[in-house]
């Protein structure tokens, strides 16, 4: 099957973008792995589809699948990369779309520099619907928040973190480091993603508190391993520092791949609003085997 794809970027977490408005690839997760494949496809941490609004009140659906093939329900760099896709392409004239996602409706707003601003929703901080599994587990208290023990069996010796369990959608655990570049991202990334306690897996957030309005995070994302910048990570990790009662309102958000500027209000009801970059990298085009 030949298929034509724009490759884009947001602070460094790099998509897939398929046109899917005249029509869907029907593609498997296999197929999907293929694309994302750094070796024997284009290349991707998510291949996001581009599809026509499902019902009335929205301008597009978007579906996100990571580099693992499975469908999640959100992606917050993705979700700028889209807005820019869809504006850049003349698939809609707003400035501001509604889009619906797996997890609700999102709402992106492109500004002139380039840069995207987007309405991710409102957090979710019960633990039984990120979901996290707390049975028989005793939180700490920091700041109005709670700490949750996790202990990684895997590692020796035997390590316990505490986390903040938090969804955007997608499930996020976060968890304070001194310093992110010391942080064992890759080994303790893993255990954390793959934890029994979280029955869908889960993002693995590693957040340094600079100041009350700045941090630095590696996240090793669910499907992807460590990328370069997380959206809805970084989201989760302000969420959770606000809570702790270590950060402000407004936070810029260091990663890797670039800077994420997160702000929410503190309520559960409040949203919470991400603005950072969205670049095309190229168009292409790939055969994909019809059976994988
Ligand atoms: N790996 C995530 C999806 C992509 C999220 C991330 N790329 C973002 O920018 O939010 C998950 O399985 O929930």
């Amino acid at each position: 099957m030949q298929i034509r794809f724009t490759k884009m970027q947001g602070a460094g977490n790099d998509f897939v973008v398929l046109d899917e408005t005249q029509g869907r690839l029907g593609l498997s997760a296999a197929q999907y792995r293929y694309l994302a494949d750094r070796h024997f496809g284009v290349g991707a941490d998510q291949i996001l589809s581009v599809r026509p609004a499902p019902a009335a009140g929205v301008d597009f659906e978007y579906v996100i699948h990571n580099a693992d093939g499975g469908e999640v329900e959100q992606c917050g760099n993705g979700a700028r990369c889209f807005a820019r896709y869809v504006h850049d392409k003349g698939l809609t004239d707003k400035s501001v779309i509604r889009v619906q996602t797996l997890s609700g409706v999102i709402a992106p707003e492109i500004h002139g520099s380039g840069r995207v601003t987007v309405d991710m929703g409102a957090p979710q901080l019960n633990p039984a619907l990120v979901p996290f599994d707390t049975a028989g587990l005793q939180p700490q208290l920091l700041g109005s928040a709670q700490k949750w023990p996790l202990a990684l069996d895997g590692v020796v010796p035997p390590a316990t973190v505490w986390i903040a369990p938090v969804s955007m959608g997608n499930p996020h655990a976060v968890q304070l480091v001194d310093d992110v570049e010391a942080a064992p991202v890759l080994a303790w990334g893993p255990l954390i993603e793959n934890h029994a306690r979280f029955p869908q897996r889960v993002n693995a957030g590693f957040m340094q508190i600079v100041g009350r309005g700045e941090v630095k995070l590696r996240v090793y994302e669910r499907g992807a391993g460590e990328t370069l910048a997380c959206g809805t990570g970084a989201c989760a990790a302000v969420v959770a520092g606000i809570g702790w009662g270590l950060l402000d309102g407004k936070v810029d958000v260091h990663t890797h791949g670039g800077l994420l500027t997160i702000e929410w209000a503190g309520g559960a009801q409040d949203r919470v609003r991400m603005t950072g970059p969205a670049e095309f990298v190229f168009e292409g085009q790939i055969e994909i085997p019809d059976t994988l």
